[in-house]
């Protein structure tokens, strides 16, 4: 049996102020920092060792992935760190208020945005800030690679290649992996390991640092799945 851990990074200065983050590279809070602190040592509790990180390139799972690696007295191991597991770009929503967004356009449509996997948010043009071409991190992606918006499924689809050719990879060497990620970007991994209807999907919400463990026979499908608090 192979355990796989996911991690959700600690609260984000943007969680908190309730602002649509995507590919914004805000820091986490000190409640955040508590919480990655907090996880580590849930792990170390429970006896779990790992031999490779995985991370987004946005340094709220960086942070997320240093705290609970230093807790879990694992922070030696080599770490892999990739676009692809970023928070799912959020568009031309990125630094808007929810709340404000939610009054201005309503409930529902926000709820579509936030949680239908198939919905496109608003798209940022090339000359907007917010547009990742700008960002040196991302220099190497390809111009279909640069999202001006992404959906769900769009985040999924570019997951799954990381999934498949480094993370399973991994697993088949008999590594222990962890994988410290975002909402939507874990969402994506559970809905393809759970095997998740579109429907289940916009029902799930994934707390922020808390490990989820998951549980694998050897040919990884899941046994069972549960969270270490
Ligand atoms: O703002 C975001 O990038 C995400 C995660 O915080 O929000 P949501 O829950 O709306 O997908």
């Amino acid at each position: 049996m192979e355990k796989l851990v996911l991690i959700r990074h600690g609260e984000s200065q943007w969680n908190l102020e309730n602002r649509f983050t995507g590919w914004t590279d805000v820091d986490l809070t000190d409640t955040g920092r508590q919480q990655a602190r907090n996880a580590g040592q849930i792990l170390k509790k429970n006896g779990y060792t790992f031999d490779q990180g995985f991370t987004s390139v946005l340094r709220r799972a960086i942070k997320t992935l240093d705290y609970v690696l230093d807790g879990a007295d694992c922070l030696w191991i080599p770490i892999q760190k990739s676009w692809r597991l970023n928070e799912r770009f959020y568009g031309a929503l990125q630094g808007l208020n929810k709340a404000e967004t939610a009054e201005k356009y309503g409930e529902e449509q926000v709820q579509k945005w936030r949680r239908d996997p198939h919905a496109l948010p608003p798209a940022v043009t090339r000359d907007d800030p917010r547009f990742p071409g700008h960002d040196i991190r991302y220099k190497h992606l390809t111009d279909r690679e640069l999202p001006l918006t992404e959906n769900l499924s769009e985040t999924m689809a570019r997951v799954m290649p990381f999934w498949t050719e480094r993370i399973v990879r991994a697993m088949r060497n008999q590594q222990k992996v962890i994988v410290s990620a975002h909402g939507n970007s874990l969402r994506a991994l559970v809905q393809y390991i759970d095997n998740l209807s579109d429907e289940e999907v916009t029902k799930l919400e994934i707390p922020t640092g808390v490990p989820l463990v998951y549980e694998l026979d050897d040919n990884l499908n899941r046994i069972r799945h549960y969270y270490l608090q």
